[in-house]
């Protein structure tokens, strides 16, 4: 007897009077009823799962051919996305969704393969090949492509199949190959030093961090000496020291300095500096202390940005990068130089900005206090420090951010060899909102403002003053 029956009669049983149900029947036909009701709810919720999937899988479908349309014509005026937050969450999904999607060999080809690109994409720019490419919109034959770098043919094919494959060109037909969005980025040869920057000074360090963090048994190395790259590199110098006798290693390390900024926000895109602290200026005011400004390019920008404003605007660094700085703005009225060494007291006082883009996240906390303290001693009540620095969110932070982090925890340790038997004591580092609080508090300094001007990075402007 099926369930449905055996309930009716149950039920047409207790209102007929027939013979009384036992207890065990009773129980056994609740039983059947409560398996009927779950047998009848799987059912349902199958039925729906299948609707749904069907559905899901419609989505799936569409969104492929969303994806596959938009890769087929990334020049489409419909492709451009206006909104850079759109933009940014679409990177990061098709990013994440990658990663997501991947069956276990395609997660270890990844990790196996993804060292390859960087040599190889130094391969492209060396030979001139994405010069080449980028230098006109139409498309090449291979032939062509080895007349013009002077590679043969055999092994230009292999490369040619590699960069189209990795996405660092487009390949349009049998023999036809295209400059892409990446090819243009890798033709431009400030884009190639910082490749050779990543390749020649990183790469080293890079690879032996794993044998250096065992043989130190995972203790911090950040903020000690030797470091990853100083071993690397076979000095006992600090990093800086080290490029200063090394003009081939400050090439490259100028060019990634510069390259890392291009296309970006910049402070003064949210804070009016003029409004702020631009008032009542003559030309003899210091307007702006450019502390560790290399080649000068934010000096420059801000004089760019306030061409009106009077006041004088002064860039502060090592003596060889100061010579460098000296060609990079050959002719460029207006801005200062200055050879200064940040552990020693700021010689210029009252300047209404001392300005310090990426340098306090180079060095230990100790050290950082040093340095604050030599530029409050340049500080009266009108002027403020600004420390332009990335400010660490406390979860879920971007690649960039968190390999930036591992960049100066293999780059860059103390001078004392004191210091070398107290790791924990110090750590060169990004650091999180809270962090910087604590390091300008300990400075004796008060913390005013911290403004983000570029999320993407958390990149912000932490103002202080006394
Ligand atoms: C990471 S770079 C930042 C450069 C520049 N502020 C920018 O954001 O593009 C650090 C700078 O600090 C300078 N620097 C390092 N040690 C220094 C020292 N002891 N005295 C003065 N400048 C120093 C370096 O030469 C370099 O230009």
């Amino acid at each position: 007897m099926c369930q449905r029956c055996h309930l009716h009669r149950l039920v047409e049983g207790s209102s007929t009077g027939n013979r009384p149900l036992s207890l065990s029947h009773i129980h056994w036909s609740l039983s059947s009823l409560t398996a009927l009701f779950l047998l009848h709810l799987l059912r349902f919720c199958f039925s729906l799962i299948q609707i749904k999937m069907k559905s899901t899988a419609t989505q799936y479908e569409e969104l492929a051919q969303q994806i596959e349309s938009i890769l087929q014509n990334p020049e489409a005026p419909d492709v451009h996305i206006p909104d850079e937050h759109i933009r940014r969450r679409l990177a990061d999904g098709g990013r994440k969704l990658s990663i997501l999607l991947e069956e276990p060999r395609h997660t270890m080809s990844r990790l196996e393969h993804v060292h390859f690109q960087l040599p190889l994409a130094i391969i492209g720019a060396d030979t001139g090949l994405f010069a080449a490419l980028a230098a006109e919109s139409r498309s090449f034959t291979s032939n062509e492509l080895a007349q013009k770098t002077g590679v043969p043919l055999s092994l230009l094919k292999r490369l040619l199949r590699y960069y189209q494959a990795l996405d660092m060109i487009c390949q349009v037909g049998n023999d036809a190959y295209q400059s892409s969005n990446v090819t243009q980025v890798l033709s431009n040869e400030d884009h190639a030093d910082a490749l050779r920057f990543a390749h020649k000074i990183m790469g080293p360090p890079v690879f032996s961090l794993p044998d250096l963090l065992q043989s130190t048994g995972y203790k911090d190395p950040t903020g000690v000496m030797p470091t990853a790259l100083s071993r690397a590199h076979n000095t006992e110098k600090h990093a800086y020291a080290w490029l200063g006798e090394n003009p081939w290693a400050l090439k490259l390390t100028l060019a990634y300095m510069k390259v890392q900024f291009e296309g970006r926000p910049l402070f003064f895109d949210v804070l009016d500096f003029q409004a702020r602290f631009g008032t009542d200026c003559t030309s003899s005011t210091v307007l702006f202390i450019d502390i560790g400004g290399s080649t000068g390019s934010q000096s420059l920008k801000l004089r760019q940005r306030y061409p009106s404003l009077p006041g004088r605007v002064i860039i502060q660094d090592r003596p060889e990068v100061v010579q460098k700085a000296k060609s990079a703005l050959d002719g460029t009225p207006n801005i200062e130089l200055e050879v200064y060494d940040i552990f020693t007291p700021e010689p210029i006082k009252g300047a209404r900005a001392y300005y310090m883009r990426k340098i306090l996240h180079s060095f230990a906390d100790e050290k950082c206090l040093e340095i604050l303290a030599n530029v409050k001693a340049g500080l009266t009540e009108k002027s403020v420090i600004m420390i332009d620095e990335t400010v660490l969110p406390e979860e879920g932070t971007r690649p960039r951010a968190a390999q930036h982090d591992i960049e100066v925890l293999m780059s860059v340790g103390k001078s004392s060899p004191f210091l070398f038997v107290l790791p924990l004591l110090g750590c060169a580092k990004e650091r999180t909102k809270l962090e910087w609080e604590q390091l300008i508090n300990e400075a004796g300094l008060k913390l005013r403002e911290v403004i983000t001007y570029d999320a993407e990075y958390y990149e912000c402007v932490i103002i202080a003053g006394l």
